[in-house]
């Protein structure tokens, strides 16, 4: 007998009904843009890898489209951090209907400190596998950056989520940024971001989604 590995969420509102009945216009003085097709939902999710009996911590959920395909991965908890209190309504009808825990913050990430936000028994020794903890996010091009740059300086204290070891994250960025990060020794694109992000992480380029996105996933050296 073959077992599903994905969790089945009870009926809900697609996320296109959600945004017309909550007025959830994207804005874009605030580089708001909503992914709506699912199949690239949830080969985003994929691309981070396995989810399941994680501590998933999604920055910028928005109306919760990448939300709903983590939970769908079986992960033992989700942690939401959104700026925008206009999606309140969209993200509490997920965490009603969630099978698993889903938390909800509302903040600026980068203001933000993952120190006390995981579970202890997830953490592992810097030298040992991988911690059971995820961050994940697509945020906007003008705060990707910022925080990547931000995260670095943690992971190299190895504070805030890198407390509890090394801790993976896939985010997206601007296809050149993400170009940079990635960029071999001697290349065109080789810089100093490259440099930072290297020293400190493997930087893996997954794959690019129309409209100069691309996503990376960043595993920890
Ligand atoms: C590009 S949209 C992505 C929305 C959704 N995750 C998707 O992929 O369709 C970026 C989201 O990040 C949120 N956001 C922007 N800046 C943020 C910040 N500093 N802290 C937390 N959330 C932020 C926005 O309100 C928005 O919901």
């Amino acid at each position: 007998m073959s077992v599903s590995r994905i969790i089945r969420l009870p009926p809900l509102p697609s996320i296109r009904d959600l945004i017309k009945l909550y007025k959830l216009r994207a804005m874009k003085e605030l580089s708001q843009n909503f992914l709506m097709e699912p199949r690239l939902i949830s080969r985003i999710v994929r691309s981070a890898g396995s989810f399941k009996d994680c501590e998933v911590c999604e920055v910028g959920p928005g109306p919760g489209n990448i939300t709903r395909s983590i939970i769908q991965n079986m992960p033992s908890r989700v942690l939401i951090i959104e700026k925008d209190k206009r999606f309140t309504p969209s993200l509490e009808l997920l965490a009603e209907s969630s099978p698993v825990p889903l938390e909800l913050i509302f903040g600026d990430v980068m203001n933000f400190n993952l120190e006390q936000m995981f579970n202890e028994d997830n953490k592992m020794e810097w030298e040992d596998k991988c911690p059971q903890i995820h961050l994940i996010g697509n945020l906007p091009f003008n705060v990707s950056t910022p925080l990547i740059i931000r995260w670095l300086k943690a992971i190299s204290e190895r504070k805030s989520a890198w407390r509890y070891g090394r801790v993976r994250m896939t985010l997206t960025f601007q296809k050149e940024v993400a170009e940079r990060m990635a960029a071999p020794i001697m290349t065109r694109e080789r810089s100093r971001l490259s440099v930072m992000c290297q020293n400190w992480c493997r930087v893996e380029h997954k794959f690019n989604i129309p409209g100069k996105i691309t996503i990376i996933l960043f595993y920890l050296m």
